[in-house]
């Protein structure tokens, strides 16, 4: 099967996208136009980029991840990249397609001139980001509002 790997595109949206972001975590209500506003908002930044992969028997979307770059004074103002909600349609893991997404994203910060990728995860996760070429540095932590 070849699935390709490419950037979210509005049309994703009827394709199944929210349903897949949905099996990573809680997508929340939005109104049509909260969603286009915020997919406008997204696409038109540089500093933001959403990849995803569709079936192309299904033309459903069965993976994503995003990649957010961080402008910076330290580092000769350098940029680093931080990788975000990276998520593989349940009846699709095992098939190296996470690790395509995430190898797509670490193209896309190293052209656009990121010093480091970072992510956050849980345990159960560190070996496959392993597998993808990150090790683990410090700890993570979070206050919600
Ligand atoms: C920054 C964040 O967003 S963290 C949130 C991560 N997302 C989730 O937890 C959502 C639920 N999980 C998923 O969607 C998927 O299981 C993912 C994204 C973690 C992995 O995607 P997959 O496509 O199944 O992984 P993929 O097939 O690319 O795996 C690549 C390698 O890592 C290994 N691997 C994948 N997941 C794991 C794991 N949890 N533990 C150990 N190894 C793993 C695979 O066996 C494979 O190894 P190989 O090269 O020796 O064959």
């Amino acid at each position: 099967m070849d699935f390709v790997v490419r950037d979210l595109e509005k049309g994703d949206f009827s394709k199944g996208f929210p349903g897949i972001l949905g099996q990573l975590t809680t997508v929340g209500e939005a109104s049509q136009e909260t969603l286009s506003d915020r997919f406008e908002e997204i696409t038109s930044s540089p500093d933001y980029k959403i990849m995803v992969v569709e079936d192309p028997d299904s033309n459903k979307i069965i993976a994503t991840a995003s990649l957010l770059i961080e402008r910076k004074f330290i580092r000769s103002c350098g940029k680093a990249g931080h990788i975000e909600d990276v998520v593989v349609d349940q009846t699709y893991r095992g098939k190296h397609l996470g690790q395509r997404v995430i190898e797509a994203l670490l193209v896309a910060a190293k052209e656009a001139g990121c010093y480091k990728v970072i992510l956050d995860c849980a345990e159960a996760n560190a070996a496959f980001y392993e597998k993808c070429g990150l090790t683990r540095k410090e700890v993570q932590m979070v206050k919600y509002f």
